[in-house]
């Protein structure tokens, strides 16, 4: 039976040997949820990169930029970290390169693994089929803030660990306390967060509408995994029924 285990941070992924493993890395506040909401909405590829230097060059393949650091979309970038901003035909037929203060570092340094995929509550479902389907230990890497543990995407690790629960074992007590986090919150998930430290850093920032459309459930079938150097959507791509 193959594993399930989680990271809580970035920082912690020296702990781990990712080789032949599936990561899936979760940023739930905000980015792997504006990277899914960018596939629903027709986006083509994602290029995830660490630095706002890097991102901007982008521009020149042709690329939408986006970038955000602390909560505020960045000076000269075409969009931020909202998935609203890649609703409306914005983003359909378009790459985007973009960078965020947590959420692409997950990605870019689980790059060791035999699979990331990008996961978030708005494709829980199509993440779990397609873990079901890899038969890989399982790691989840969890975007935290700067480092630190957050709440929002252990959650997320615990509702996956929950749905996998049948056919996965744990490999460290980190699954089942997710597990029982989640377990603890999903009657009202929005309620449980409201002192979570996302929500009070960024409370001046009115992004009330965007918590609440990250936390809702198997919103899409979306599966962005990473190839090469990019994000694709291999429900789009075919390599997975719809
Ligand atoms: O844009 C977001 O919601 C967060 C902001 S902060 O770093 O948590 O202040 O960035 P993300 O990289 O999506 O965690
Ligand atoms: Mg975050």
């Amino acid at each position: 039976m193959p594993s399930i285990d989680v990271c809580f941070s970035p920082e912690l992924l020296h702990l781990y040997d990712l080789k032949g493993k599936a990561v899936v890395a979760v940023d739930v506040l905000r980015a792997t949820s504006t990277m899914v909401t960018a596939f629903a909405e027709g986006a083509s590829h994602i290029f995830p990169v660490m630095e706002l230097e890097e991102c901007r060059g982008f521009a020149e393949r042709g690329c939408l930029t986006a970038a955000e650091r602390n909560g505020i979309k960045a000076e000269g970038f075409d969009l931020g970290n909202s998935p609203f901003a890649y609703m409306n035909g914005n983003v359909a037929g378009r790459d985007i390169a973009i960078t965020t203060t947590n959420g692409t570092r997950a990605i870019r340094l689980s790059e060791a693994a035999e699979e990331i995929v990008v996961g978030a509550f708005l494709n829980l479902q199509a993440v779990v089929n397609h873990l079901r389907e890899l038969n890989l230990d399982v790691l989840v890497v969890c975007a935290g803030w700067k480092g630190q543990f957050n709440l929002e995407d252990t959650l997320f690790a615990g509702a996956l660990v929950e749905r996998l629960n049948d056919s996965f074992s744990y490999e460290h007590d980190s699954a089942l306390a997710a597990l029982y986090l989640y377990q603890t919150a999903k009657q009202d998930l929005v309620e449980f967060l409201r002192q979570s430290s996302h929500v009070r850093r960024l409370e001046h920032l009115e992004i009330h509408k965007d918590i609440e459309f990250c936390l809702r459930h198997d919103v899409y079938d979306v599966l962005p995994v990473w190839r090469h150097d990019r994000l694709v959507d291999l429900v789009r791509v075919g390599e997975v029924k719809s």
